[in-house]
């Protein structure tokens, strides 16, 4: 039988995250138990304010006061060895405007590889990442000319350097025209199937649900479902991702109005 646990790439049971200062810190995550598979594209999904970057930072170990088991590759989130085996892609993109697109690649390239003897797997790396993000024709363009979209692929490129078993991309489509979406997607399937890489990608556009191979649907902290797109529009009888997710929503709501509701006679 297959250990889904350790196969998957993050395996989390109980995962709870605090956050804020002073007396009164929220939870905002609440307890979540989930697996990402391993080669696969996991669609972490949810409203704005969900919790979906802070369960990304959790994931990558940037986030602080997480509780609960959460284990990143068969090691807990956080463990020194996992930096350079996962490639994240925050939402703001990290690069730098004085440079070109280029010159951004190769000083992250000689930080991950080092030294004059690799000079060349440098070279050959960098050209391949700005290809893989369709910048080609972009590689001597000032960063800081870039518009939004090109400016956030740069941060994919960087981020694809290391070849990473595990790529965390906090809603890497936001401003992007259709043509690059679908693009990217394209990519990132790409990344899967051939280099067998995991990946973590979040986006609070439904329609990029029926893109993934597995969803994991939050709201308000915690999850909803766990399921394949199509699993959960069979579950749910809904033509769509997104008329799944609000028939999710309208059935966790009418359980807690029946909770809220409960006699007083409940033996509860
Ligand atoms: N520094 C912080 N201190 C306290 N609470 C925070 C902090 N940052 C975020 N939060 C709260 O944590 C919750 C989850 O935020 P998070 O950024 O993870 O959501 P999200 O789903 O990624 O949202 P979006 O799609 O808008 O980026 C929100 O309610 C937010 O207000």
């Amino acid at each position: 039988m297959m250990n889904n646990q350790a196969a998957a790439a993050v395996h989390a049971d109980g995962l709870t995250v605090r956050r804020g200062t002073g007396r009164n810190p929220r939870t905002v995550l609440d307890g979540l138990s989930f697996d990402v598979p391993r080669g696969r594209i996991t669609g972490l999904l949810g409203p704005s304010g969900c919790g979906k970057s802070t369960l990304m930072r959790a994931v990558v170990g940037t986030q602080a006061h997480v509780t609960g088991t959460l284990d990143v590759l068969g090691r807990p989130a956080g463990h020194p060895g996992l930096r350079s085996r996962i490639g994240y892609v925050t939402q703001a993109p990290s690069v730098y405007d004085d440079l070109t697109v280029r010159q951004n690649l190769d000083y992250f390239a000689a930080i991950l590889d080092p030294g004059r003897a690799s000079a060349e797997r440098r070279r050959a790396t960098v050209t391949r990442a700005i290809a893989d993000v369709d910048l080609t024709t972009h590689t001597t363009a000032l960063a800081g000319n870039l518009s939004g979209g090109q400016r956030s692929r740069v941060s994919l490129a960087v981020a694809l350097l290391g070849s990473p078993e595990l790529l965390v991309l906090d809603e890497p489509t936001v401003g992007l025209d259709p043509v690059l979406r679908r693009d990217l997607w394209n990519l990132f399937h790409d990344l899967a199937a051939t280099r067998g890489a995991t990946l973590l990608v979040s986006s609070h556009v439904m329609d990029e649900a029926e893109r993934c191979h597995d969803l994991l649907l939050m709201r308000e902290g915690r999850l909803l479902a766990q399921d394949t797109p199509e699993a959960l529009r069979t579950r749910t009888r809904t033509d769509t991702v997104e008329e799944g997710f609000l028939h999710l929503v309208d059935a966790a709501n009418a359980e807690a109005d029946a909770t809220t509701a409960a006699p007083h006679g409940s033996t509860r």
